[in-house]
């Protein structure tokens, strides 16, 4: 009897990059503040673009937004050229700006209105408002509105249109934890419905949580990309504990980097684990007890710190 063949997996369809950005550079007269970074978008996904100020991340941004040209490669949202077919990207396309420049005049509803006048889909003026806690302050002006008021209207703006892309440049920067949060579920509602969506921020845990993919930039250039456990993941575990005078001392396993020695030793490793179970099987055969022993894996903010030093990771 023959075996039944396997039936070959159906392959997952392949959805095209929202934003695909391929060798970008970016120049301010002779300053070059973007040389050459390639990143991927697609629907549903976040990407958070990170870096020590003056990295290039708003430089790099503004190209995506259509508000820059760039100086080399180039920049597809949706398929088009943000700045050469800007009618065709615009309608789908929500910006938010570090520093958006609104007039100070207008109360916060005439705002919303005049900004849905320029939109073909917008959402209600009053579901905008609701969406992002500003229904209490529809009649204020905006320049009465305080530094997180403003940032939230700023954001009800870039969401008005629904857009299929999103743009945020430092979002959530000024709001209190309760607003940030806020911001953060509209984010990811938004991309649940399928929406791409770039983001700088300096906020480690706004990336960790919002992000599926980050991109950590210094000087113009991504030092290393990838899910928040592939960076983490390019720097060693941290192993610790105290040994007393005069206690046996454990063999040092290899793969390890000793970065103290004692009272309180401190090793580094990759292989977090083996190195793990020899130490502490040679506790127990040497009845040592090992007081304050702490066992971290890499954090974002470790691989973060150590772009920010100069290291190469990749
Ligand atoms: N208009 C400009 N003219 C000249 N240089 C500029 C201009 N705008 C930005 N730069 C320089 O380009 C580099 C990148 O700046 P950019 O604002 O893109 O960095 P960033 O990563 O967004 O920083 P931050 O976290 O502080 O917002 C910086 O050295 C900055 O001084």
């Amino acid at each position: 009897m023959h075996p039944t063949p396997a039936l070959a997996p159906t392959p997952a369809p392949v959805v095209p990059p929202a934003v695909e950005v391929t060798d970008l550079r970016r120049r301010h007269g002779s300053f070059e503040a973007v040389r050459g970074i390639s990143v991927e978008v697609r629907p549903g996904e976040v990407l958070a673009l990170l870096g020590v100020n003056g990295a290039g991340k708003t430089s790099a941004l503004e190209v995506l937004e259509g508000l820059a040209p760039a100086a080399g490669g180039s920049v597809r949202v949706l398929g088009a050229d943000p700045r050469r077919e800007r009618a065709a990207v615009r309608p789908h396309l929500g910006v938010l700006l570090q520093d958006s420049g609104l007039p100070g005049d207008l109360t916060v509803a005439e705002t919303v209105r005049t900004w849905a006048g320029t939109l073909t889909a917008p959402r209600p003026v009053g579901e905008a408002l609701a969406q992002v806690g500003l229904s209490g302050r529809a009649d204020v002006r905006v320049r009465s509105l305080s530094g997180g008021e403003r940032r939230r209207l700023d954001l009800a703006l870039a969401l008005l249109g629904r857009p299929r892309v999103l743009v945020l440049d430092e979002p959530t920067t000024g709001l209190d934890p309760e607003s940030r949060r806020t911001v953060w579920r509209l984010v990811r509602g938004l991309v649940d419905d399928g929406a791409a969506v770039v983001l700088t921020t300096h906020h480690l845990e706004e990336a960790e949580q919002l992000a599926d993919r980050i991109a950590i930039m210094r000087a113009g250039t991504v030092v290393v990309a990838g899910t928040r456990e592939e960076i983490a993941a390019s720097q060693p575990a941290t192993v610790s504990f105290r040994l007393d005078p005069g206690a046996p001392r454990p063999p040092v396993p290899a793969g390890v980097t000793v970065v103290s020695a004692g009272p309180r030793v401190e090793w580094h490793t990759h292989a977090l684990q083996p190195v793990l179970a020899e130490l502490l099987a040679w506790a127990a055969r040497a009845g040592v007890v090992l007081p304050g022993l702490q066992a971290r894996a890499a954090s974002l903010e470790q691989a973060f710190l150590a772009v920010a030093d100069g290291a190469d990771l990749g």
